[in-house]
């Protein structure tokens, strides 16, 4: 919860701010320290009875206390401390779920001996094993990543059913069971919606606000946010245990980061993952992250969930029939070998592409380009090597206006024309163009044609104009 006008770090706590080990505080005694935010810190605590008489290996009853000093503070801080208290408060009375952090009970801490914690506010939560951000620091295994992500729509599923927006999800704020299971915690800056919006104070972490976010209006109650906040922050989560802990964002700090959002946002700098996400992550996580509201409304966490659990059941089948699949593809590469690169040159034609073989039919040929290094050595069509062509060339060239087949750097498609107005496009090398070419695609295919943006290719062949389009917006 940290101002977004920060760096995105948490502050450095006033030392005489923590409480050694055994420090009553309440019922409870603190056993250690957990980590401290931008307004809070977070012990780890027994009951003050169990603490005398149990074993230390006993830790069933630990709680951890977010202890948020309030003392010292300007008028205006200690409000926005107990605001942050009183939703986090309100969200465990009212939204308790499996996937939430549990919330025992608060108070006000009496502590005349320490002013520095006196009047504190005590929120007493269930202790969890860990962070998704140790976790990400320590390496998250293969195996372990699909339940992570899963967990956390869950969670964000149930907040968002429940009519609240977290809008604060980030690594630190998903919180682990000692079995590995995700618990969303920290709602501090937690929403809850009257109609489609709801209304937090200028705070949050830099590096998870959606574009939007940027350029909201401070209004009196606050800046509105809408759960597609919470999807976007979800979108740079699954990034970021797919890939090392790396934002999908280049920028060595996060106000760098936060510009590059806003470019992406404004259409002038395309989506970049990482190559290490799978395809099936990077088309959820592309469409957590699409670059408006409007667009990513439509990937609601429940959504989201049902196409993980479809992913996941199928997984294990998918193993299962890579074998007999790798056999399979050995044998059409060998049948395929003579066939030579340009791909889809059969004639036909249902849906008014260009039939080849008629009598002064213009056709050409463009061979796709692929910027992004380390795609264009690679032989083995790696989908994460693949770039996607367009349905509809009047709308944004983004997940959602792209056909099933997909293509790689060399690949040789036919086109019959080109339409010089189209959506404008921006590769990696900043190239921006509103050149489109229509190409065809293999029989059989979902569509019988589709849209290679110029910027993916280097040819410019001599071809008649399309007929315009009608979009299919
Ligand atoms: N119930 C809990 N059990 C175990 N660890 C926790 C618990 N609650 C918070 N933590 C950990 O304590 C640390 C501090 O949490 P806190 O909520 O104060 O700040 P933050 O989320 O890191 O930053 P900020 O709130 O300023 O954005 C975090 O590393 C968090 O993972």
């Amino acid at each position: 919860m940290t101002p977004p006008r920060d760096a995105g770090d948490t502050t450095e706590h006033d030392r005489a701010d923590l409480l050694p080990p055994g420090h009553r505080v309440g019922d409870w005694a603190v056993t250690e320290l957990i980590g401290a935010g931008g307004w809070s810190t977070v012990y780890a605590a027994r009951p003050v009875e169990a603490a005398r008489s149990r074993p230390a290996r006993d830790r069933g009853d630990d709680v951890a206390l977010k202890v948020m000093p309030t003392a010292g503070l300007a008028p205006r801080q200690a409000r926005r401390i107990v605001e942050s208290a009183r939703r986090e408060v309100e969200l465990g009375r009212r939204a308790g779920h499996p996937r939430l952090i549990g919330l025992r009970e608060s108070f006000v801490l009496s502590a005349p001996d320490r002013p520095a914690v006196d009047g504190a506010i005590v929120l007493v939560m269930e202790r969890a094993a860990g962070s998704l951000r140790e976790l990400l620091d320590a390496g998250v295994s293969e195996g372990e990543r699909g339940g992570l992500i899963a967990g956390i729509c869950e969670g964000l599923a149930h907040l968002h059913r429940s009519g609240w927006v977290h809008a604060d999800l980030k690594p630190e704020n998903v919180l682990l069971g000692r079995d590995g299971s995700v618990r969303l915690s920290d709602f501090g800056l937690a929403t809850e919606l009257t109609g489609t919006h709801g209304y937090v104070p200028p705070l949050g972490t830099l590096d998870y606000l959606p574009p939007e976010r940027w350029r909201a209006p401070l209004g009196e109650l606050g800046v509105q946010v809408r759960p597609s906040a919470d999807i976007w922050a979800l979108g740079v989560v699954i990034h970021e245990v797919f890939a090392s802990g790396a934002s999908p964002f280049p920028g060595a700090t996060p106000l760098a980061r936060g510009a590059a959002v806003q470019e992406y946002g404004e259409g002038r700098a395309p989506l970049r993952m990482d190559l290490a996400v799978p395809p099936f992550w990077r088309a959820l996580a592309a469409d957590c992250l699409a670059p408006t509201h409007a667009a990513r409304a439509p990937h609601t966490a429940e959504s989201l969930l049902a196409r993980i659990a479809a992913h996941e059941g199928t997984r294990g089948a998918r193993v299962r029939g890579a074998r007999s699949r790798a056999r399979s593809a050995v044998l059409a590469g060998v049948l395929c070998a003579g066939v030579g690169t340009t791909l889809w040159s059969d004639t036909v034609r249902e849906d008014g592409f260009t039939d080849p073989d008629r009598a002064g039919a213009t056709v050409g040929t463009v061979r796709v380009f692929n910027a992004e290094r380390g795609c264009q050595d690679r032989a083995d069509r790696d989908p994460q090597c693949s770039l996607g062509l367009a349905i509809d060339p009047l709308r944004p060239y983004a997940a959602g206006n792209v056909v099933p087949t997909r293509v790689w750097h060399g690949d040789d498609l036919t086109t019959d024309c080109r339409l010089s107005d189209g959506q404008p496009v921006i590769d990696e090398e900043d190239l921006q163009s509103t050149l489109w070419f229509r190409v065809r695609l293999p029989h059989g295919s979902a569509y019988p044609s589709a849209w290679l943006p110029a910027v993916r290719t280097k040819d410019r062949p001599t071809l008649p104009g399309c007929p315009h389009p009608a979009s299919t917006r």
